[in-house]
């Protein structure tokens, strides 16, 4: 067992109406912030449902924070998560956001009424008002809150900054970085926001269609993906697909040529060799590699 993983997943599925999450195997690491990155329906929210306990897997063992998940235990580790949905609980509706918060507040043994007033005034939040009347918005920063009041380790948000405006969602990003400021504590964020994933996220989590397609730390991920226009009349189509991890090669008209490759220093090395006088580098954005991870065959376009 890995102790410093603050989720591990072994051969974990879940099936659903004819969806098939996993088989998930994956130590998402301990006082780090992960992004689960995919596009719709790849089973982001699934997995959130799954580590909160709502759905269980249909095979494998998930471990949180070293204990083996069981429905025995359920109840207490929840005490440990705090869960933001991507859709806020149709069955509220009719409750005032101060009688939403008297409920969760008999249900965490850790619930700090100082912090949530603070976070509360923070984001001008009106909790008297029945939370179907609450502006999208406000409604979310509510639910926000709430997921934070009991000082939760682990913190799920399913798509956190959906309907909020820009300052919202600057003031949300601050009160992020307070609560990592311990160091025990863990993010799992799903986001559809490349600019979210990129100020936020220590690693990135890649699904497409149920299955985990990469997990990696972003730094080293942004370094890796790059995108090369170089300008050489004397070289060969055939050297450039020689050269380490290239996913697409396209060519233009007089030697230029663009290449897309996840191994960037490799390829920065055999460039330099080359002596290769016109070479622009630029990293590649979430989006375009989720793009190359899901479509590996495709994209070799010449
Ligand atoms: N309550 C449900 N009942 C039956 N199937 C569901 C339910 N919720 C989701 N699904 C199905 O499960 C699959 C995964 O959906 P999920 O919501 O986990 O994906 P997602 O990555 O979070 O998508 P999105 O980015 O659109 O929020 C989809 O095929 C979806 O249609």
């Amino acid at each position: 067992m890995d102790e410093q993983a603050i989720v591990s997943m072994e051969e974990v599925t879940y099936v659903r109406d004819g969806f098939v999450l996993g088989p998930l195997n994956i130590s998402i690491p301990k006082g780090y912030v992960t992004a689960v990155v995919g596009p719709n329906g790849s089973g982001k929210s699934t997995l959130f449902q799954m580590l909160l306990g709502l759905c269980n897997p249909s095979t494998g063992q998930i471990t949180l924070d070293g204990q083996l998940l069981t429905n025995e235990c359920k109840e207490q580790y929840k005490q440990e998560i705090g869960y933001l949905p991507e859709l806020p609980w149709a069955h509220e509706s009719y409750m005032r956001g101060k009688e939403k918060v008297s409920f969760y507040k008999s249900v965490f043994s850790n619930w700090n009424s100082t912090y949530y007033e603070q976070l509360r005034e923070k984001l001008q939040i009106d909790d008297q008002l029945r939370l179907d009347k609450m502006s999208k918005g406000m409604r979310r920063k509510l639910d926000f809150i709430i997921a934070l009041a009991h000082e939760p380790n682990l913190l799920l948000l399913d798509e956190p900054s959906s309907g909020l405006d820009p300052l919202a969602w600057k003031e949300m990003i601050e009160i992020l970085h307070q609560y990592m400021e311990q160091e025990e504590r863990s993010i799992v964020i799903s986001s559809h926001i490349v600019e979210e994933v990129r100020r936020l996220a220590d690693y990135i989590l890649f699904v497409h269609q149920g299955k985990i397609v990469g997990f990696f730390e972003k730094d080293e991920l942004f370094n890796k993906w790059c995108a090369y226009i170089i300008f050489d009349r004397e070289i060969s189509e055939q050297q450039l697909y020689g050269l380490p991890g290239v996913r697409k090669i396209e060519i233009e008209r007089g030697g230029t040529y663009t290449i897309v490759t996840s191994e960037a220093l490799a390829v920065e090395q055999w460039l330099q060799e080359q002596r290769l006088q016109s070479v622009t580098r630029t990293a590649l954005d979430l989006d375009e590699i989720l793009f190359y991870l899901i479509q590996p065959q495709k994209s070799q376009e010449v």
